[in-house]
């Protein structure tokens, strides 16, 4: 899975682009602000219809005009083509996909399988567990072909749950059909995450490895509720609770990945580098593991590669990078740091976004 030519127009300080990657590694270097990240964050909202810096796409529409376009063109047998757009006027995304309109987001989403390392990274460690349950469920998405459709049905029975917990006096007859519907289907996202997850530990036990070897740092899967009870269960017995706190407390919906060095949580053990390094394991796991079981490859955004990475780690992650044979996007402010890292059978890209006479990044590509 490779994008072959991206077009974008609107997008921040970008002047419209015209890009043909490569099928492998693509560098892009310029000067800070040049509009690096900006194209990133471009492919980011063609892949997953949303920004990894903004949730408000309205400020990545480049300032004074009317709407953002991108479109990117994925090679294979049949090619397909992806179109977003976002108007300033309006909040919706139009979407389009091999020409279609009117696609679902799960659509792109599962035609442009993506991942993202950038600066921010490190906080899938330290932050909430909502991005590792995003992290989780990427995987099994990508993997197990009931999973959205079971998580919907959970989504949706936890959101009239909540509604009912709210209500001053509750419907038992309406509330015994909610939880029933939560409980069988929380169970099967939760067989699915479970199943995947026992599968993608070993490979993200080996990238570790290749990476940053730290035989104490134990990855676990927490599915949200008492191991020893039925999520019939829980619901039943922490309904009373559940409705002084407003919510459902305990279910798939409160899942999480825990990682531990030496009993201890990671994040308060490990150096900045060092977390950077846990979770670059953590996505080109993702990676590998769905070349594994699904044939297929996935696209890597890397933003600012060489920040807190000494050399020698550096080498390991392009290393392993290199041996996915996937396509990649890296950006740095050093054209020269990047260079040395691949080997010569790897199809390597380079490009530099520099300022035109109207102020805005264009981007160019050397060699
Ligand atoms: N909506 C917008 N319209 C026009 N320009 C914008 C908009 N939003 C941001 N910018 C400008 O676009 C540039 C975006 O820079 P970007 O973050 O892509 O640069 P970068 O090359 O990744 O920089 P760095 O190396 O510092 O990370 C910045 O100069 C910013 O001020």
């Amino acid at each position: 899975m490779s994008l072959s030519q991206l077009n974008f127009q609107g997008l921040r300080n970008l002047a419209p682009l015209d890009m043909h990657p490569s099928r492998g590694i693509n560098i892009i270097t310029g000067l800070n602000g040049s509009g690096k990240t900006s194209l990133l964050e471009g492919i980011h909202v063609l892949g997953m219809g949303r920004s990894f810096r903004t949730r408000q796409l309205k400020h990545a529409i480049q300032s004074d005009v009317a709407h953002m376009t991108l479109y990117g063109r994925l090679e294979g047998e049949p090619e397909i083509s992806i179109g977003v757009r976002r108007l300033r006027a309006q909040r919706e995304l139009e979407l389009r996909l091999r020409g279609d309109k009117g696609v679902r987001l799960a659509e792109l989403v599962e035609a442009m399988p993506l991942q993202l390392i950038n600066p921010d990274a490190f906080r899938l460690l330290e932050g909430s567990p909502a991005g590792r349950r995003e992290f989780l469920d990427w995987g099994v998405f990508h993997v197990k072909h009931h999973f959205l459709e079971a998580w919907k049905r959970t989504r949706r029975a936890v959101k009239h749950r909540n509604a009912l917990l709210r209500r001053g006096r509750i419907d038992p007859q309406e509330m015994a059909a909610w939880e029933q519907e939560l409980a069988l289907w929380g169970e099967v996202v939760d067989r699915l995450r479970f199943e995947w997850f026992s599968e993608f530990l070993p490979v993200f036990e080996e990238t570790l490895n290749v990476l940053l070897p730290l035989p104490g740092l134990k990855l676990n899967y927490a599915r949200g509720w008492d191991k020893q009870k039925t999520l019939a269960d829980v619901l039943q017995d922490n309904r009373v609770t559940d409705q002084q706190m407003g919510f459902t407390q305990q279910g798939p919906q409160r899942a999480d990945l825990r990682i531990r060095l030496n009993k201890q949580p990671a994040v308060e053990v490990l150096s900045r580098g060092q977390q950077k390094l846990v979770v670059s394991a953590l996505k080109l796991a993702q990676g590998r593991f769905l070349e594994r079981t699904a044939q297929r490859h996935c696209i890597y955004l890397i933003d600012d590669l060489p920040a807190e990475l000494d050399v020698q780690h550096q080498q390991r992650f392009c290393q392993l990078l290199e041996e996915m044979q996937c396509q990649a996007f890296i950006t740095s402010v050093d054209p020269a740091a990047l260079q040395p890292m691949w080997q010569s059978k790897t199809l390597v890209s380079m490009f530099h976004v520099k300022h035109d006479p109207q102020g805005l990044g264009q981007l160019v590509q050397d060699g």
